[in-house]
């Protein structure tokens, strides 16, 4: 697999925000946004392919070291298939979470999948009723209307199932003023909704 970074550090976003977790990002992604934070990820040639078993073993680590959850994040995951290695990481006993666009054919075994889709390349029906939490980055007003839609089809695609909704969540893209201000008007006022910070931005931590 190819890896950007593997480390320990708080998840920063979303509703398990403030909790111990192992971040393992994969190389590659050609979603393509603008305001991406995380552009070195995105040509996978340019990150070492590691061993699964090697990625377990740091994952092993991370859980003796008290880490509550591993977060297989990228680049876009989903555009590696994930199978072998949840697989491998299942022997360091952690829930498995995952960041994705939705862009790209699911594959692994999560515990939670965070949704953080983007207007430009819409994700799949599939993970839209697989997700456990939809996180609209916010730096416009067609943000606004694109996660009300998404939490629209979250719900659609659930109907007749017994899969809950996902949790909403709006997250103010990074320094952007728009972005915040927007978010949190539109919480304010949708009570259905929640905001997510990048909480390690602000506290200057990975
Ligand atoms: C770098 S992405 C990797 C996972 C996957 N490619 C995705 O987009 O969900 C991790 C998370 O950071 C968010 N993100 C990226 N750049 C951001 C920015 N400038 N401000 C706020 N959130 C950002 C993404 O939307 C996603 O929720
Ligand atoms: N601390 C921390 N929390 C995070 N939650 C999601 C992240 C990501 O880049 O996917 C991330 C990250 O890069 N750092
Ligand atoms: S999908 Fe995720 S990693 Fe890819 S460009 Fe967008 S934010 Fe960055
Ligand atoms: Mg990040």
């Amino acid at each position: 697999m190819p890896v950007v970074e593997t480390f320990h550090s708080l998840q920063g976003e979303g509703l398990h925000a403030g909790r111990s977790a192992f971040f393992l990002r994969l190389a590659g992604c050609d979603v393509g946004c603008s305001w991406c934070d995380t552009k070195h990820s995105w040509p996978e040639a340019a990150h070492p392919r590691r061993p699964l078993g090697e990625l377990a073993a740091e994952a092993t680590a991370a859980a003796a070291a008290g880490a509550a959850f591993v977060v297989i994040t990228g680049g876009e995951p989903l555009q590696h298939p994930l199978d072998a290695l949840c697989t491998a990481l299942a022997a360091a006993g952690l829930p498995l979470h995952l960041e994705t666009s939705g862009v790209g054919e699911f594959s692994g075994h999560f515990d939670w999948i965070t949704l953080s889709p983007k207007r430009h390349r819409p994700p799949s029906a599939d993970l839209l009723a697989r997700c456990d939490e939809l996180k609209v980055v916010v730096h416009e007003q067609a943000d606004l209307g694109f996660a009300d839609a998404m939490a629209r089809a979250a719900s659609t695609t659930r109907a007749g199932s017994d899969s809950e909704p996902p949790v909403l969540l709006l997250q103010p893209g990074w320094q952007s003023a728009e972005g915040q201000s927007l978010a949190i008007d539109f919480v304010k006022s949708h009570r259905a909704w929640r905001l997510s910070l990048q909480s390690h931005k602000g506290l200057g931590v990975r």
